[in-house]
């Protein structure tokens, strides 16, 4: 079945289109990534399909409801985890969780049992005391997603989940999307500017200026892409493009800052590269494809410089219900 289905929407700010005619399916059960550059229309879109911006024209549905017809619906199926902290700083954890399960209708009893089980299973039952002032970062955003999770819903929404935060902490974030994925089987839709987070998604697509550029799984995306470059300078260059070829069966190019080659896993060859070439290697660099090379392959430019400032969900005016 097919989570979220959106057909032409478009979302317009005054007379600009922010979403400019969107199509996306994402099954049921997946984890979705939505990608894009500062003002692609990430936001907006995420802002239509939860219900708080109304499109300006298409439909889409959630969870097989239209939301635009049958928003309060929408809303009992969805948990949404905002770009920006909307968390009480004043209360604590398991406060805010509270304030969450009576806006979800939860009964007491109900809530009491929910709210012990979001909190454990985002690692936070220790903590459910203490005031969310207290928190790092990290642990904020755990907890945004356990507020996300408790009314059931049939689908997460998060807005750049991990923006902002430290590698570690991101990592972590993840670890727990990730067990939710396996553990829960919600469909999760988050929006991200980082390709990276792609190993993640069952699925991705791209966003720029409004509309879908690409879609598919990431091995889909990453095969169009190309691959890994490694840039190796070793101590006879001319010899290690032999070496490479006759050991390791690899096509490697000169260029201005060394020996350049595509492989699938960089990160894997280095070490055999260090060991096996039967040369010293003086400098190595692995450096995977981003998301620019995405946009360069199939929009033939660049990811616009000095994209115009994005708002944030929790700060949507104009056109917000
Ligand atoms: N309330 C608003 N009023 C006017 N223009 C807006 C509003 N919200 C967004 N926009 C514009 O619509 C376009 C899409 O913005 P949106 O926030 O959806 O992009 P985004 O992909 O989420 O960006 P980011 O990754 O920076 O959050 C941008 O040009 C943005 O400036």
């Amino acid at each position: 079945m097919t989570a979220i289905r959106a057909e032409g929407l478009y979302a317009y700010y005054g007379t600009s289109p922010a979403v400019n005619g969107l199509n996306l399916e994402v099954p049921e059960g997946a984890t979705f990534g939505f990608l894009g550059p500062n003002g692609a229309g990430k936001t907006t879109t995420i802002s239509m399909l939860t219900t708080l911006l109304k499109p300006t024209a298409g439909r889409a549905e959630v969870a097989g409801l239209d939301v635009a017809t049958r928003p309060a619906e929408v809303r009992r199926r969805i948990g949404i985890v905002f770009q920006e902290s909307t968390l009480d700083m004043d209360l604590t954890a398991a406060e805010n969780l509270r304030f969450q399960a009576d806006l979800c209708g939860l009964g007491r009893r109900e809530a009491r049992t929910a709210i012990a089980a979001m909190l454990d299973m985002m690692e936070l039952s220790e903590r459910g005391d203490i005031p969310v002032q207290r928190f790092s970062t990290g642990l904020r955003r755990r907890l945004e997603i356990a507020r996300g999770l408790l009314g059931s819903p049939r689908v997460l929404f998060l807005d750049e989940p991990t923006t902002g935060l430290d590698s570690q902490t991101r990592a972590a974030v993840w670890e727990h999307l990730d067990r939710l994925r396996r553990e829960q089987g919600i469909t999760v839709f988050f929006t991200t500017h980082q390709l990276e987070e792609a190993e993640h998604c069952d699925r991705i697509a791209i966003i720029d200026r409004g509309k879908v550029i690409t879609e598919g799984t990431p091995a889909q995306l990453k095969s169009i892409i190309g691959a890994d470059l490694v840039v190796l300078r070793t101590e006879d260059d001319p010899s290690a493009v032999e070496a490479l070829s006759d050991r390791f069966g690899l096509a490697a190019e000169p260029g201005p800052d060394g020996l350049r080659l595509r492989v699938s896993n960089g990160a894997t060859l280095v070490p055999r590269l260090c060991t096996e070439l039967g040369l010293t290697v003086r400098s190595v660099t692995v450096t995977s494809p981003t998301l620019d090379d995405v946009f360069l392959h199939h929009t033939g430019s660049a990811i616009r410089e000095n994209a115009p400032n994005a708002r944030t969900l929790s700060n949507i005016g104009e056109g917000r219900r």
